[in-house]
């Protein structure tokens, strides 16, 4: 297993108040190396909380997070990250921003232009090289920072709502090439959204989460014969679209 949570819970303490809240309870999840999990749950259910665990930038309560079988500390190279809007530097151009994880690595120059290049070239920005941040648009800045997180090679990438303050064209050209180039590096990836189709679209399995505290509703397992033409019509994607849908809806009514 490429990442394991076993039984974590996330509490944050409550100002003015003795009981904390339990943003994540008894979490166990497990992502096989290669593989593409999407999370999906409504808003405040922990995703961002469960991305943080798995970055290291913050520490479960209890429970333990394990990567390739090592309890995660802190973050680590290993672990690429996107985020819903990811800042990139304002003074560096496309390409230095691409390179900026490679300094960090302490890539020689030369070697670090060509890479930079090549993860430019592999999100479609090839001739966007020399722009700057504020000359390209909102799409093309998600792919500077997609470039940015596969150029110094994660094993693992994590993405927190990459698209979701993209157009719905855009949004599904990058899902597309994400793909595309999931399948050609062969990363792990652990993705969240609280898009539906967006979830069934590319993860191999679909996690389902509930309402604070979060927990793990249910994996489901997608998988389609092929993903040529307008998948998302299918009758199949509609039956995986409507499962995980009423899974949602189940727990957004209270029982009784
Ligand atoms: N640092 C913090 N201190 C206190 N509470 C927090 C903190 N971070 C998150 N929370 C709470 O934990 C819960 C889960 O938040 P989180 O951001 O993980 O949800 P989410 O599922 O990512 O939501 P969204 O889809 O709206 O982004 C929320 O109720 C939030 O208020």
């Amino acid at each position: 297993m490429k990442i394991e949570l076993l039984d974590v819970t996330k509490e944050f303490p409550v100002r003015d108040s003795g009981t904390p809240f339990t943003a994540l309870s008894g979490v166990s999840l497990s992502v096989a190396s290669g593989e593409f999990l999407t999370l999906v749950g409504p808003s405040g259910c922990g995703k961002s909380t469960l991305l943080d665990l798995l970055t290291g930038l913050a520490t479960p309560t209890r429970g333990e997070i394990r990567l390739d079988g090592v309890p995660v500390t802190g973050p680590g190279l290993d672990r690429g990250i996107v985020f819903q809007q990811y800042a990139l530097f304002p003074w560096r151009t496309a390409l230095a921003n691409v390179e900026f994880g490679l300094e960090a690595k302490a890539v020689p120059r030369r070697e670090r232009r060509e890479l930079a290049g090549h993860y430019l070239d592999l999100v479609g920005l090839t001739g966007f090289a020399e722009r700057y941040p504020h000359e390209l648009s909102g799409g093309m800045r998600q792919r500077v920072a997609i470039a940015r997180s596969l150029a110094y090679d994660p094993a693992v990438l994590l993405m927190d709502e990459p698209f979701a303050a993209l157009d719905a064209q855009t949004r599904e050209s990058l899902q597309e090439e994400l793909l595309r180039i999931w399948q050609a590096t062969g990363k792990t990836v652990v993705f969240i959204t609280h898009g539906i189709d967006e979830a069934v679209y590319l993860g191999q399995r679909v996690a389902v989460m509930t309402p604070a505290p979060g927990r793990i509703r249910e994996v489901v397992e997608v998988s389609f014969d092929s993903r040529e033409g307008d998948l998302r019509g299918t009758a199949r994607f509609g039956e995986y679209r409507h499962a995980i849908w009423s899974l949602l809806r189940e727990e957004a009514v209270p029982v009784a």
